[in-house]
């Protein structure tokens, strides 16, 4: 298995994927024809001819574990590469690797399992089947692998439980609000134990505080449950409260891939440094990001904080009085120290671009 990262392996390997439509793109694409040239160019040239490349050229790896987001405006190319992704579509060039299979080579009998085992999907419309109960609609795909009526009860009751939904087994879909809906998609999604999760705009039907709440919920599910997971959306806030790394796309390109605070730092051009400008660094920065290795105690209002915490929280405590931080990851091991003066210039270089 290849790996990116000395102990992450890569779940999902993404290689000079392109998706073409238009009148019989895909008898009239030549593989060779998208080969031909710089892929802008070459975009160019489809474009003239009538054609929509959506999606143009894209390579990645998502790591084991990671919430890797697309970001981009309405019409990027985000749902189509997904698609792709997942084989719902086809595309016109290039290499999708799950666990290192080549998924775009897998048999229509292949695809199928690998569906039903490997992977999750959840929708904006959370295509639930409106004649079922809210049991019923999560214990649908167990039906669908073949499990026990016991068997799959009870993985679907658990899975209705992980999403806070206990009490509504009975209820019917239409009986459920938006977000309550949302969650039964997700529970039934997660009822297969997909280790590969898809996501595309998920809560965009949803109310903002809703919203708000399953990205939380969703947060939660995630430190639990560690998957893999592809998350489309077109609002930027999200994709920097939700994810580990995004990449954004413009007009069937992804433009650039980063860590949230890598982008905020360095955007690749004007275009994303306009996309980002009113993320606050605040709730971009982790304390994993500033800490240093230096040992230093900074006295008795020291105190300890996860490497995840944002920014924003040892702002509020150097208010109260903080005088310095010691950073611990999940295993409670220390990986360095914040002096109160770093925590403050990041509040200051915050102030200053956002200004
Ligand atoms: N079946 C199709 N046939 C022709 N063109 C398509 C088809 N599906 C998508 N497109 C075009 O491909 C481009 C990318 O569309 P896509 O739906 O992937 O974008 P998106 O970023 O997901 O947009 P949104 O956020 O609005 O869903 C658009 O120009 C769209 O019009």
């Amino acid at each position: 298995m290849t790996k990116a990262e000395p102990d992450r392996p890569v779940k999902l390997s993404c290689r000079s994927l392109w998706k073409v439509y238009g009148a019989d793109a895909q008898r009239h694409v030549r593989k060779r024809d998208l080969l031909s040239g710089d892929p802008s160019t070459v975009s160019e040239r489809l474009k003239r001819d009538g054609k929509i490349p959506a999606v143009i050229d894209a390579s990645f790896d998502v790591l084991v574990g990671e919430i890797f987001v697309v970001m981009g405006l309405s019409g990027s190319g985000k749902s189509t590469l997904l698609r792709c992704l997942s084989r719902l579509i086809e595309s016109s060039h290039g290499q999708v690797l799950l666990d290192g299979e080549d998924l775009l080579a897998a048999s229509p009998q292949r695809l199928i399992e690998l569906r039903r085992s490997s992977m999750g999907m959840v929708f904006q419309h959370f295509g639930l089947l409106p004649h079922l109960s809210v049991l019923d609609n999560v214990a649908f795909p167990l039906r669908v692998q073949g499990c026990s009526v016991g068997e799959r009860y009870a993985r679907a009751r658990e899975m209705i439980a992980l999403v806070g939904l206990e009490g509504r087994e009975t209820s019917f879909p239409h009986q459920l609000s938006g977000g309550q809906q949302q969650r039964v998609g997700i529970a039934r999604s997660l009822a297969v134990g997909p280790g590969l999760w898809f996501l595309d705009e998920p809560f965009s039907a949803l109310d903002p505080l809703i919203r708000r709440q399953m990205q939380d919920e969703f947060l939660r599910l995630q430190k639990k449950l560690g998957k893999t997971i592809v998350f489309i959306t077109h609002d930027i806030q999200e994709a920097f409260r939700l994810a580990d790394r995004i990449a954004i796309m413009r007009q069937g390109e992804i433009i650039q891939i980063g860590r949230p605070t890598d982008i905020l730092r360095d955007p690749v051009d004007d275009y994303v440094a306009q996309f980002v400008e009113d993320i606050s660094l605040l709730r971009a920065v982790h304390a994993a990001d500033i800490a240093v290795q230096s040992g230093v105690d900074y006295g008795p209002c020291m105190e300890t904080v996860l490497d995840t915490v944002y920014v924003e929280e040892l702002v509020a405590k150097v208010a109260t009085g903080s005088t310095g931080f010691r950073v611990v990851n999940a295993a409670g091991s220390v990986v360095g120290t914040i002096d109160r003066q770093t925590v403050l210039q990041v509040l200051e270089r915050d102030r200053e671009r956002r200004h």
